[in-house]
Order: structure tokens, then C-alpha cells, then sequence
């Protein structure tokens, strides 16, 4: 864990610009909308709960989307996400923090921060009702988590591993994604989640917002995702790809009502 060693080239070169980038000095406070809501509000009536996620590009897509991402989330939105994903990340998803700053000003759902977070500063760029910690990353995971708590922040801690979910869980993370994208190799394996969610010990399962994440494309995928156990499913790729509010409404099952 904490390791960078066996990446692949572009996750390197990802955490290369994360490591240059500056934070601010000054702590944000926010008042998060939360997250475990929308994914209990979703499911009571009705859809599937899906977090959305605006990716312009990333190291394996080809070509980039550039319409409003204003419009995007809406229509993600619309077609039932109950929550939404966005990338800050500038160099290689085609990201921005005043674009989250936008999405999260426009829409009413809970708004997770995606991006590469290294230390305590760069918590503090833009507003966000959840930031992602990546375990692999992260050195002291607990002191990050408690940083972005004492901001406001709820944390989305994703883990790749057993010891990683482990860590996270002794770190004392209470919403988990499981990434199924093997950031060493940036291929993705749904049989991830199957296996690492299956090592939560039971008496912790209650208390953990459980998500999948990555690779997720089909109705079959979100099927057997929710029947390995997880709460939520994030989904980039599949929903970016096309009509995002058509795509939406097929994962979650139906349009917000
Ligand atoms: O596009 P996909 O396969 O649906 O994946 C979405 C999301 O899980 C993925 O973008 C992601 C997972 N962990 C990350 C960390 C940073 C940037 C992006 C990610």
C-alpha cells in the first residue's frame, strides 16, 4: 500500500502533476449535502442509485467531450443519478475545480470531488460535498480523512485490495468504493468488487456506504454489482458516451420523478 511502484505510465505521470499542484492555505468549511441520503432516497423510490460521473476524457478514452458540463449534469440528473462525480483533475481528464464549482451551484444532489488528492492543502481548492481518498495514495490515510472531516467533507476512501479496504476500514472510512480498475495496469476486472467487498467482516457491513466503481456498463453489470452488495455504483465512461441523460436513466432504471 502507499506505494507507487508498478504503476502504469499515465497514473505516474497523473500523480507527477498531483505532487506539483498547490492547495490553498486557507481551510474550506463546508456544509455537505449528504451522500448515504441520496443513495437511500433513490433506492425508496425506486432507481437504482447511481453516482454520475463528468469525465471530459481520461488516460483510456479516445477524444474528449466538450459540451457545458452545466448541461451534462442536469441531464444526468434528470435521468434519476442520485448523485453526481466530477473531475477536478485539469492535465489528464480535462477537469476543473470552477467546473464542479458550476455543477455543484446548479444542481441539488450531492457532489463528489474527483481528483488526485495528496495533501491537506489540496483539499481546500473548491467546494465539494465529498472528496475521494485514494488508500494506494495516501501515506496517512487517517490524517487526510480527518482533514477533510474537520472541513465538512464526508470521504469516499476507494480501495483496490483486501488490505487496502482493511486499511481504510481501521482508518475508520465509512463510505467505501471499490475501484475495479487496477491502477497499475488501468484494466479493469468487475470480479474486483466480488471479491474485495465480499472481505467486509460483518459486523462493519452495516455501517459502511458500500460503491462500485469502474467499468460498469450494462444493466448486467449494475445486476450483478448489486448482488455482490454494493449500495451505489459509480459510473463514468459508459454514461459519458453518447446521450448522458438517456444512458443515465437506463442504469438507474427510470428517470427522477
Ligand atoms: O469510466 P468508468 O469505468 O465508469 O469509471 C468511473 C470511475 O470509477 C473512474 O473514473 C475512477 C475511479 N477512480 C478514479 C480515480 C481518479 C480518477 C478517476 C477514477
Amino acid at each position: 500500500m502507499n506505494t507507487r511502484d508498478g504503476l502504469a505510465p499515465a497514473v505516474r505521470s497523473i500523480l507527477d502533476a498531483a505532487d506539483g499542484r498547490a492547495g490553498r492555505s486557507e481551510p474550506v468549511s463546508v456544509r455537505p449535502r449528504s451522500l448515504p441520503d441520496a443513495i437511500a432516497a433513490a433506492e425508496a423510490d425506486g432507481r437504482v442509485p447511481i453516482i454520475a460521473e463528468l469525465k471530459p476524457t481520461s488516460p483510456t478514452t479516445e477524444g474528449e467531450r466538450t459540451d457545458d458540463p452545466v448541461e451534462l449534469a442536469e441531464a444526468m440528473v434528470e435521468g434519476g443519478a442520485a448523485a453526481l462525480s466530477v473531475l477536478t483533475e485539469p492535465t489528464h481528464f480535462g477537469g476543473s475545480p470552477e467546473t464542479l464549482r458550476r455543477v455543484r451551484t446548479a444542481v441539488g444532489v450531492p457532489v463528489l470531488r474527483k481528483d488526485f488528492l495528496l495533501r491537506e492543502e489540496h483539499l481546500d481548492v473548491v467546494e465539494a460535498d465529498v472528496v475521494l481518498l485514494i488508500a494506494r495514495f495516501l501515506d496517512d490515510l487517517g490524517t487526510m480523512l480527518e482533514a477533510a472531516r474537520s472541513r465538512g467533507f464526508q470521504a469516499l476512501v476507494e480501495v483496490h485490495t483486501e488490505a487496502e479496504l482493511e486499511a481504510a476500514l481501521s482508518a475508520g472510512a465509512d463510505i467505501v468504493g471499490v475501484n475495479n480498475r487496477d491502477l497499475a495496469k488501468l484494466e479493469v476486472d468487475l470480479g474486483t468488487f466480488d471479491r474485495v467487498a465480499g472481505t467486509i467482516p460483518a459486523g462493519k457491513r452495516e455501517s459502511v456506504t458500500l460503491i462500485a466503481e469502474s467499468g460498469v456498463s450494462t444493466r448486467e453489470d449494475v445486476s450483478r454489482m448489486r448482488n455482490a452488495g454494493a449500495d451505489a455504483l459509480l459510473v463514468g465512461s459508459a454514461i459519458m458516451d453518447g446521450d448522458v441523460r438517456a444512458n443515465t436513466a437506463r442504469l438507474t432504471g427510470g428517470s427522477r420523478k
